[in-house]
C-alpha cells in the first residue's frame, strides 16, 4: 500500500531533521509555516493567540513571521519554555480561566490571528479521540470568535471524521472564506486536516449553540448509520434547537464499535467521499454490483488495499482512492455529480506537493554535500599543516620562539615561504644528511599541497621510505616538538614579570626540606623526583648535545642554537621550569663570585639562578647590573639573553669542571630578589584572594548553593570529575597539556544572586572615601581647631590685661574668636586659569574680560608636566 512507516524511526523524518537543524521545537512549527506560505496571514498580524502552542513550535514560527512589537500569546495545558517576544500561560483552553488570562494580557485589544493545533491525549477509541479533537475545536473557535478583530483569521486542526462536515459548517457561518488543507509537513497516516477560516464576519449577536458540542454535533450518529453524512442536519440543530429530536452524548446510541464498514456504493455514489473516508475502517463489496466494480480495470491493487483498511489511508491512498472513484463514476455515466462532488473534495484535496518535498529533499542534500565539503577542506587543511610543521621540524627551521606563531600563521596560510629558506639550515649539524633528503622533497610536498589529499599522502610517502620508518620519526619529531615548545613556553614566561614572582614562591615553598649540593658537586641530596631527575636530564641533554655545542658559542647565542635545541628536545615538560641552558650556568656558576639573578636576565639564566644553590651568592650582580642598566626590558631582552650567553660560552671555554660552592639556603632571600612594586601588590591581592575566596562570581555561586543546601559538598566533589578526570596524561605532549590547562576549565554557571551580591560588595567599597580625600579632610579639621585654640588663647590674654575695660575686651574677645572661625572657613581664592591659545596666545599683561586672579597657561605645559610625573615615577619604581 505504501504507506509511511510507523515505527520510532519512521518518525524521525526530514521535518524533524529540519526542525532540529532551524531550532524549533516541534516539527509540527513547519506545518504553521507551510500554511503561512499559503495564506500570508502572519506577517500583517499584530496580535496573535496561540491555543494549545506547546512545546511552543508555533509561537517560534509566529514570532519569526509577525512584525516586531507584535503581541504573541501561547496556552496550554502544559507550561511553554520562554520565547522571546512571547507571553505564554498554563490553562486548559476549555475553562472561564484561559478566557480571563488571555483577556487580560491583550485588554481591548482584538487578535487578527487565532492559532489552535490542539490535540488530546489520544490512545482511547479512534472514534473517541476525533470527538474530544472535535469538541476542542470548538472550544477554540468559541475563544476565537471572541478575541479575533473582524477580518482576522482563524487556524485550526480538524480530524476527518464524522463532526468534520458539520464544524465546516459552522466555520462557514462565522467566517468570509473557509479552507480545508493539509500541509506537506503532515504526516500522511494522519487524519489531522487543517482548516483556514479567514475574514471574520465578527457578528454582533452569536448564538451560544453555534459553539455547543451537542448542537453542533447533534444527531450525527444517526445520519452516519445511514450513511448519510452532511452537515444538514447539524444546520437545522443549530437554528432550530426547539425541534430536538433526541438528546445527543456525543455517540450514536448503541454504536459504540471501533470497527465501521460501509459499501462502496455509499463512497461512489454519496456526495460527502470525504467524511465516509473519515468515519469507516473498511469499504466492502458485498453486493452484485459492488463485485463488478471490484473486477474493473480501475479497481487496481492499491485501491482494494486501501478499501480494506481506511485508518491507515496516506496521502497517496488518498488520492488514489478519490482519483478511483471519480473514475468509477465517470464509467457509471455519473459526471456531472462527480464534477459537484470535485468542487467539494477540493477543499479538502491534499495539496500537491512534489514540488515542495523535491525543494527540501534539495535542501537537504544541498546542506549534506556541504558539510561534507567543509569537512574534507578541514582535514585536508590540517593534513597540510601537519605535514609542513614536521617537515620544518626536520629541518630545524623552527626557531623556538616561533613555534606558536608559526602554526597560528599556518592555519592562516601564510608564512610558508620560509620553507623554502635555505639559509637557516646552515650551519646544522645533526640530521644533516636526513634533512636534506627531505627538503628536497619538501618542496614538491609543500608545492603540491594544495592539491588533492591523495597526492598529499603520496608525497609524504616519497620522503618517507617505509611507514615504520616514517612512524619513527613521527615520533621523534613529536618529541622535539615538545623539547622547542618547552623552550617556547620559557621565553614566555620569562617576559612575564609576575610569573617569575609566583615561581619564586612556588620554589620556595618546593625547597622547604631542600638541604643544597654537596661541595664536590654530587647531587645526591637533592630531591630525587624531581631535582635529581632534572640534574640526570640536563646532563644527558649534553652528551647529547655533544662536542658541537661547545664550539658554537658566540654565532649562535640566540634562540636558534640548534644542536642545543636538540639536546634539550628530550627534556619533560616540568623540566623546562628547571634549566633549560643547566650545563652552561652550572659551569658558569662555578666562577668566582657567581652573580644575583635579575628581572631582567633571560628565563634559561633566570630559572637556573633561582636554584637554592645561587641564593645568597653576591657575584652575580655582574651579570644583573649590566642588564639592569638598560630600562626597556622587551627591546633589550635578546641583548641580554646576549650577553649571558657570552658569559656563559667563555666560561665555557675557561672552566669544564662542574664544582660547586655549598650554599644554604634562606628560605625568603629569592623571593626578594624580584621584589617589585607592582609586584607587591599582585602578590598582596592574591593572598587577599586566598584569604577571603568569595572574589569571583563563580565562587560566590557556589557558596551560596552550599549555604543554601541546593548543593552539598558531595555533589561538589562529584561534580569536579569527568570521564576524563584519571585519563593519564603521560604520553601527552606538553603543548597539549599547556593548552588544556589554558583553555579546559569547568564553566560554572554565574547565578543573579552572586551577581547582585559582588555588586552589592563593590558598591560598599565605592561608597567608602578615597583614602585621600579623607585625610585632607581631617586635616583641615585639625587646623581649624589648631586655629580656634590659637585664638582663644589670645583671648585669654585679652581677659588678663588690666588695663581695659570691660566692654574692649568683650570687643577684641568677639573680634579674635570671629577671625579664628572665619579663618577655618575662609574659602582660598580662586585663580582663574587661561590658556595661551588663539586670542589669548602672545598675550602681555591682563587678556581681555578676566577679572581677579590668574594664570596663563601653555596648553602644552599640561602635557609636559604630566609627562615629566610619569617619567619620575618610573624612574622611581626602577
Ligand atoms: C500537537 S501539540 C501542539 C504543538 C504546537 N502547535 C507546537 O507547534 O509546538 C498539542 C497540544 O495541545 C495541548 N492541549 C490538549 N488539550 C488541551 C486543552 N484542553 N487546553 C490546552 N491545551 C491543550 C497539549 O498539551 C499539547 O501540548
Amino acid at each position: 500500500m505504501g504507506h509511511e512507516k510507523k515505527t520510532g524511526k519512521g518518525r524521525l523524518d526530514k521535518y524533524y531533521k529540519l526542525a532540529k537543524e532551524q531550532g524549533y521545537r516541534a516539527r509540527s512549527a513547519f506545518k504553521l509555516i507551510q500554511l503561512n506560505k499559503k495564506y500570508s496571514f502572519l506577517e500583517s498580524a499584530r496580535c496573535t493567540i496561540d491555543l494549545c502552542a506547546a512545546p511552543g513550535g508555533w509561537l517560534q514560527v509566529a514570532s519569526k513571521y509577525m512584525p516586531a512589537n507584535s503581541i504573541i500569546v501561547g496556552v496550554d495545558l502544559v507550561p511553554i519554555r520562554p520565547i522571546p517576544r512571547v507571553v505564554t500561560f498554563a490553562a486548559d483552553i476549555t475553562t472561564p480561566q484561559c478566557r480571563t488570562l488571555i483577556r487580560g494580557e491583550l485588554k481591548d485589544w482584538k487578535a487578527d490571528v487565532v492559532l489552535h493545533d490542539g490535540a488530546p491525549n489520544v490512545g482511547t477509541a479512534w472514534i473517541q479521540d476525533a470527538y474530544t479533537q472535535s469538541e476542542l475545536v470548538l472550544m477554540s473557535l468559541k475563544l476565537a470568535v471572541e478575541f479575533l478583530a473582524k477580518g482576522g483569521t482563524f487556524v485550526t486542526k480538524v480530524f476527518r471524521s464524522v463532526d468534520y462536515n458539520n464544524l465546516i459548517w459552522v466555520f462557514n457561518q462565522l467566517f468570509g472564506k473557509v479552507e480545508a488543507t493539509k500541509p506537506p509537513s503532515s504526516r500522511n497516516v494522519s487524519a489531522e486536516i487543517f482548516v483556514v477560516c479567514r475574514d471574520f464576519l465578527a457578528p454582533k449577536l452569536i448564538d451560544p449553540k453555534f459553539l455547543d458540542p451537542k448542537h453542533v454535533f447533534k444527531d450525527l450518529s444517526t445520519t452516519l448509520a445511514t450513511g448519510e453524512i452532511t452537515a444538514g442536519n447539524a444546520e437545522s440543530n443549530v437554528f432550530h434547537p426547539e425541534k430536538k429530536r433526541r438528546h445527543r452524548d456525543g455517540y450514536a446510541d448503541g454504536d459504540y464499535t471501533l470497527f465501521k464498514a460501509i459499501p462502496a456504493s455509499t463512497f461512489i455514489m454519496g456526495s460527502d467521499p470525504i467524511s465516509v473516508l473519515g468515519s469507516a475502517n473498511k469499504i466492502t463489496f458485498l453486493t452484485d454490483e459492488e463485485k463488478e466494480w471490484y473486477k474493473l480495470d480501475v479497481t487496481t491493487g492499491d485501491v482494494k488495499a486501501n478499501c480494506d483498511d481506511l485508518k491507515v489511508l496516506g496521502k497517496g491512498d488518498f488520492k488514489t482512492l478519490i482519483k478511483w472513484r471519480l473514475a468509477l463514476r465517470e464509467e457509471l455515466g455519473l459526471d456531472n455529480k462527480a464534477k459537484d462532488t470535485e468542487d467539494a473534495t477540493e477543499q479538502v484535496e491534499v495539496v500537491e506537493v512534489v514540488d515542495e518535498e523535491q525543494q527540501i529533499s534539495e535542501e537537504l542534500e544541498r546542506l549534506n554535500a556541504e558539510a561534507a565539503a567543509r569537512a574534507k577542506r578541514e582535514r585536508r587543511r590540517a593534513n597540510e599543516i601537519k605535514t609542513k610543521t614536521i617537515q620544518r621540524m626536520q629541518l630545524q627551521m623552527t626557531a623556538p620562539l616561533d613555534i606558536g606563531l608559526e602554526q597560528h600563521d599556518a592555519m592562516l596560510g601564510i608564512g610558508q615561504d620560509d620553507i623554502f629558506d635555505l639559509e637557516h639550515t646552515d650551519g646544522l649539524s645533526r640530521n644533516r644528511k636526513k634533512t636534506t633528503l627531505a627538503m628536497d622533497d619538501n618542496g614538491d610536498a609543500i608545492m603540491d599541497s594544495s592539491d588533492e589529499e591523495k597526492e598529499d599522502e603520496d608525497d609524504t610517502q616519497d620522503v618517507f621510505d617505509s611507514e615504520e620508518e616514517r612512524e619513527k620519526k613521527v615520533a621523534e619529531l613529536e618529541a622535539e616538538l615538545d623539547g622547542l615548545y618547552d623552550i617556547y613556553q620559557g621565553r614566555l614566561r620569562e617576559r612575564d614579570t609576575k610569573y617569575k614572582v609566583k615561581e619564586a614562591r612556588r620554589k620556595n615553598a618546593e625547597r622547604e626540606e631542600w638541604k643544597g649540593i654537596k661541595a664536590n658537586g654530587s647531587d645526591s641530596e637533592i630531591s630525587d623526583e624531581e631535582d635529581a631527575g632534572g640534574w640526570d636530564k640536563v646532563q644527558a641533554a649534553k652528551l647529547d648535545a655533544g662536542s658541537s655545542e661547545s664550539g658554537d658559542s658566540s654565532d649562535e647565542e640566540d634562540e636558534d642554537d640548534v644542536p642545543e635545541v636538540a639536546g634539550r628536545m628530550k627534556r619533560s615538560r616540568s623540566d623546562a621550569d628547571v634549566a633549560p641552558k643547566g650545563t652552561k650556568r652550572q659551569r658558569f656558576a662555578s666562577q668566582p663570585g657567581p652573580p644575583t639573578a635579575s628581572a631582567t636576565t633571560s628565563a634559561a639564566a633566570q630559572l637556573w639562578f633561582s636554584q637554592d644553590v645561587f641564593a645568597g651568592v653576591d657575584g652575580l650582580d655582574k651579570l644583573s647590573d649590566s642588564e639592569q642598566s638598560e630600562p626597556e626590558e622587551d627591546e633589550d631582552e635578546d641583548e641580554s639573553s646576549k650577553d649571558d650567553e657570552e658569559h656563559v660560552a667563555s666560561s665555557d671555554e675557561d672552566d669544564d669542571s662542574d664544582d660547586f660552592e655549598v650554599v644554604p639556603q634562606e628560605e625568603d632571600e629569592d623571593v626578594d630578589l624580584w621584589d617589585g612594586e607592582g609586584e607587591d601588590e599582585d602578590l598582596k591581592v592574591k593572598a587577599g584572594l586566598q584569604k577571603y575566596g568569595l572574589m569571583t562570581p563563580e565562587a560566590v555561586t557556589l557558596a551560596q548553593q552550599l549555604v543554601n543546601r541546593q548543593k552539598t559538598k558531595t555533589q561538589l566533589i562529584n561534580e569536579g570529575f569527568n570521564r576524563y578526570s584519571l585519563n593519564s596524561k603521560e604520553d601527552l605532549p606538553s603543548w597539549f597539556l599547556d593548552d588544556e590547562a589554558k583553555n579546559y576549565k569547568l564553566n560554572i554557571p554565574v547565578t543573579k544572586e552572586a551577581m547582585a551580591a559582588l555588586r552589592a560588595k563593590q558598591r560598599a567599597l565605592d561608597a567608602r572615601p578615597i583614602k585621600k580625600v579623607a585625610e585632607a579632610k581631617a586635616r583641615k579639621k585639625f587646623k581649624a581647631a589648631q586655629r580656634l585654640e590659637k585664638a582663644m588663647k589670645k583671648a585669654e590674654g585679652v581677659n588678663a590685661t588690666a588695663d581695659m575695660s570691660e566692654k574692649e575686651k568683650a570687643q577684641q574677645i568677639d573680634k579674635l574668636m570671629r577671625k579664628g572661625i572665619s579663618a577655618a572657613k575662609k574659602a582660598k581664592k580662586e585663580i582663574k586659569v587661561v590658556v595661551a591659545k588663539g586670542a589669548h596666545k602672545g598675550l602681555k599683561g591682563r587678556p581681555k574680560g578676566v577679572k581677579g586672579r590668574y594664570t596663563m597657561v601653555d596648553s602644552r605645559m599640561k602635557k609636559e608636566v604630566r609627562a615629566k610625573k610619569r617619567k619620575e615615577k618610573a624612574t622611581r619604581k626602577r
